[in-house]
């Protein structure tokens, strides 16, 4: 095998000053340390640094291997028990400094102060209890987060040998397993599983946008430069280094092998991040949560003030009017939101997972729900990506197993030069080919290999006859517009002849004609040089001859139809990015079933400025798939946040290191089992079986997770805001405060605790049928209709109690009333979530889940029968005369039937519920 390009004659290392550390030095994990460590073994010549590491070019034997695995491999970045200890640590903080908690310690510490102990005790009661139960959740939701994460972690390619005298053979281990002085193979879609050492790499750039922020990729070499004896000042830094790539970047082209040289907590990306900060968009639902915070905050400032003056001014009692100003505060927060979201999010994920679809990121399947627009690639996604060759042909269209041979050398020679970048489909089906003249493996000899990446759209290799000392062939194999450029002269039966303008113009017809019937064609080209002694770089393509063309087929995918049948059934619109031809796109989409539309070319795209681009895609036909062909990584990246800017929720579904950026770009990555490691790592939903249809469940699903918290906001701020309202009437109207700051809190948690089972709800169909959006302004309307019948019916109370109490002297009157009106709050809330949750059965909403049924029971016995226990009497509670009860269900009655008469005004004057 011929030695790779760019790697250093090992003999000529010397060892520098300031030699690397061996494998078992001691380890400072401190950030300047970690950054001596490494400049030491980018200054170290490729040789020296495999003899630190104890290793060599072959790579570790599994022995070794597995004897370095405890002290450096599987090593998480903390030990396992700490970094538990730190997340239990670090949930109980938050938890216990969520605002409500604090609302309710100060309230707590009020009572004390003023002589309430007992009541000092409960309210922290409540406190801790709100804490537990949110901890518990979350840790829950955690748990099975990670869980899912698991079970998709990425692995590396090692050269790893059987025995220390057996010849190395590439494996694939997972990351956490790689040791240093293990040699690792890299290759485009690789993550670095470690600090890497480059010790030999052809045309390979990496991401390090990770660190540096810097999206356009860095060139990486092995060769050794030999900066160890520049001033400290003017070395470059660690991400300036060419020989190094560090844990957390990503092979974005080109091949390498290297070497590790520190794994875990010893790598700079442990000693700088504890964690991987992976940046997490706020989703339309969270951006909805957060407008409605702000609203009630307002509203809490407003009312609270006036909730202190009226019962300070009237009663007297200054610290109870506090206490009891804060209490309809913390009455007025919906403090189970957090928690509710959780739980429905955990169970969205659960439910998602037994469809075979992983949330690695639980807040995705609330993107899921919202989604409006998917963009999808299409090889591999809309097709089969099982490639067979369809013909090979002359520039003049004629068959020519000539094309076909020079062909198989571009595909043999980037497979053997280039071992890291293997996998290709095409290359692998042009080496599957048979009926092909020669022997490309005995005739020639590979002597550099430009690996196929998708910015470039081609492949090259160098090779040299065996037949004809003194010449060097470069052959080139790649999308026809971008060889055609490359092309001076083309071959034609008698002779070769000029590329003239009017023959490339025939020459793109003819493509098009192929790829408007579904065959993917990819044009051949070769040039004849001196040796030149180096390796080829992209430099190299120049002046080449034309030989032909190699076709392929690629069978649609038969899922895709029914799967993008169901997508345009949920109201979500299409889009393809590609980086394939314009006419095979628009075939694909035909023969999925689907309209092409408007088709954009990359060479458009890039004309069009941020703005431009965003009316583009605003102004396309949601009845067709719009089309973006001869896209390049960076562009698909573009297209989704131009569709983001145009106001759409955006899912990109792709599996080829082309895809990447997309798919972090996007609302909702989707990515496939066996899709590349960058693209799954940077997917937030992966499909755990290659069949789209999955897709359209999760879908669902999602908009169920996002449908049970929009119903539980709805619900719990409309009897909220309703219940504060008449709080402030009776503030004003009665001699006395309507409730104690006591029993306020008590409801509270008792209708925040019911509303927790909306969570296990079944959602409204109607809720499923298009993307869901959070409008605040929706929900005000609703608050507005919904509330006001529940303040109507809390005076009405007040009057019949008053009525009905007449005869009662003034301190039981008052804890009669105090009574009476907790039971009808609890009465009329658990009536409230049984109709409020959906439109109606006769509308089609389902039945109450069960969780929703318990919760309604529960709460009304609550308020009937908690008067009579000794946990009422603490909280000031009275048992109620026989003779109160025909009121209540007076007034519960006529809460039900305004509450319907209301709803079905209210779906007429709307025509929407939830
Ligand atoms: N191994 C290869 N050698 C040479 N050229 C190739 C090779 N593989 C692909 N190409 C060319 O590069 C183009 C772009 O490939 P890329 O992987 O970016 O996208 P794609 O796989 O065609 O489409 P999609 O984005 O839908 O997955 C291909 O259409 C083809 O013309
Ligand atoms: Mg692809």
């Amino acid at each position: 095998m011929a030695p790779a390009p760019d790697l250093l004659p090992l003999a000529a290392a010397r060892p520098p000053d300031g030699a690397p550390p061996g494998p078992d030095a001691p380890d400072d994990p401190s950030a300047p340390a970690v950054r001596e460590r490494l400049t030491a073994f980018a200054d170290a010549s490729p040789l020296t640094v495999l003899r630190r590491l104890e290793s060599s070019a072959k790579g570790l034997d599994e022995r070794e291997a597995e004897r370095r695995l405890p002290r450096d491999g599987a090593r998480p970045l903390v030990p396992g028990a700490v970094r538990r200890a730190a997340a239990h640590l670090a949930r109980l903080a938050r938890t216990a400094t969520d605002p409500f908690v604090l609302v309710l310690a100060g309230l707590s510490l009020v009572s004390a102060v003023t002589g309430d102990p007992r009541g000092a005790v409960l309210i922290a009661l409540v406190a801790v209890l709100s804490c537990l139960l949110r901890f518990r959740q979350e840790h829950r939701s955690d748990l099975a987060a990670a869980r899912l994460r698991a079970l998709t972690t990425a692995t590396a390619t090692v050269l790893r040998r059987a025995e220390p005298g057996a010849a190395p053979a590439a494996r694939e281990v997972p990351v956490d397993q790689v040791v240093a002085g293990d040699v690792v193979l890299l290759g485009p879609g690789d993550m670095a599983p470690a600090d890497l050492r480059l010790l030999s790499s052809s045309d390979l750039r990496v991401n390090q946008a990770a660190f540096t922020g810097e999206s356009p990729p860095a060139g990486k070499r092995a060769a050794w430069t030999g900066t160890g004896g520049a001033p400290a000042g003017e070395r470059p830094g660690l991400f300036e280094r060419r020989e190094l790539c560090l844990m957390g970047t990503s092979v974005v082209g080109g091949t390498g092998t290297a070497v590790a040289v520190a794994t875990g907590s010893r790598t700079y990306f442990g000693a700088t991040h504890r964690d991987l900060p992976r940046r997490a968009p706020a989703t339309t639902f969270d951006r909805g949560v957060r407008a409605v915070s702000w609203a009630l905050l307002g509203a809490v400032l407003a009312a609270v003030p006036v909730v202190f003056a009226l019962n300070g001014i009237d009663r007297g009692s200054w610290s109870h009017a506090l206490l009891f100003a804060v209490s309809t505060a913390v009455a007025i927060t919906p403090e189970m939101l957090p928690l509710v979201v959780t739980t429905a999010l955990a169970r969205g994920a659960a439910v998602l997972a037994r469809g075979h679809v992983l949330a690695r990121r639980l807040p995705a399947v609330h993107n899921l729900g919202a989604m409006d627009t998917l963009c999808t690639d299409k090889t591999g996604t809309l097709t089969l990506d099982r490639i067979t060759l369809a013909c090979h042909v002359d520039p003049l269209g004629d068959p020519d197993a000539g094309v076909l041979y020079w062909a198989r050398v571009n595909a043999l020679w980037s497979a053997e030069l280039a071992p890291e970048a293997a996998g290709d489909t095409i290359d692998e089906a042009l080496l599957a080919a048979d009926g092909a003249a020669g022997d490309p493996y005995e005739d020639v000899r590979g002597v550099g290999a430009v690996p196929f990446d998708s910015a470039r759209r081609r492949a090259t290799v160098v090779v040299r006859p065996r037949d004809r000392l003194g010449c060097e062939v470069v052959v080139t194999k790649g999308a026809v517009e971008d060889v055609l450029e490359l092309c001076e002269r083309v071959r034609l039966p008698g002779g070769t002849a000029p590329l003239g303008a009017g023959e490339r113009d025939r020459l793109r017809a003819l493509a098009d004609g192929r790829a408007a019937d579904g065959i993917r064609l990819l044009a051949v080209a070769t040039a004849e040089r001196p040796p030149s002694g180096r390796g080829p770089g992209p430099a190299d393509e120049r002046g080449l001859t034309l030989l032909g063309f190699v076709g392929f087929h690629d069978e649609p995918d038969p899922s895709a139809a029914g799967a993008l049948a169901g997508l345009a059934r949920l109201g979500v619109r299409h889009v393809i990015v590609t980086g394939d031809h314009p006419l095979a796109a628009r075939r694909t989409c035909r023969d999925a079933g689907r309209v092409p539309g408007r088709t954009v070319l990359g060479a458009e795209l890039a004309a069009l400025d941020d703005g431009a681009l965003r009316d583009l895609v605003a102004a396309a036909d949601p009845a067709t798939t719009l089309i973006f062909a001869r896209v390049d990584p960076r562009a698909k990246a573009r297209i989704v946040a131009a569709l983001q800017r145009a106001g759409r929720t955006v899912g990109f579904l792709g599996d080829g290191v082309n895809d990447a950026p997309a798919l972090r770009a996007a609302d909702v990555g989707i990515s496939v089992t066996g899709a590349v490691d960058l693209a799954r790592e940077s997917a937030d939903v992966i499909l755990l079986r290659k069949d789209l249809r999955a897709l359209e469940r999760a879908i669902t699903g999602g908009r169920r997770t996002f449908g049970a918290g929009v119903t539980y906001i709805k619900i719990a701020v409309t009897s909220n805001v309703g219940n504060v309202a008449s709080m402030l009437a009776a503030s004003a109207l009665l001699p006395f405060m309507p409730l104690l700051p006591l029993q306020v809190l008590a409801q509270n948690l008792v209708f925040d605790l019911s509303q927790l089972s909306l969570a296990y709800d079944r959602v409204d169909r109607a809720g499923l049928a298009g993307p869901r959006t959070f409008d605040v302004r929706d929900l005000a309307r609703f608050v507005a209709f919904f509330g006001l019948i529940g303040a109507v019916f809390d005076l009405a109370t007040f009057g019949l109690l008053w009525w009905a109490l007449q005869g009662y002297g003034d301190g039981p009157r008052e804890a009669l009333f105090h009574t009476g009106w907790f039971a009808e709050n609890l009465l009329t809330q658990a009536v409230a979530i049984l109709l409020l949750r959906g439109r109606g059965r006769r509308r089609g909403s389902p039945r109450p889940a069960r969780p929703v049924v318990l919760a309604a029971v529960a709460l009304s016995l609550t308020g009937l029968l908690l008067p009579f226990s000794p946990l009422g009497a603490a909280i000031g509670l009275r048992p109620l005369p026989a003779g109160l009860l025909p009121v209540l269900a007076a007034v519960l009655a006529g809460y039900a039937l305004a509450t319907v008469l209301m709803r079905r005004l209210y779906l007429r004057l709307f025509r929407r519920w939830l």
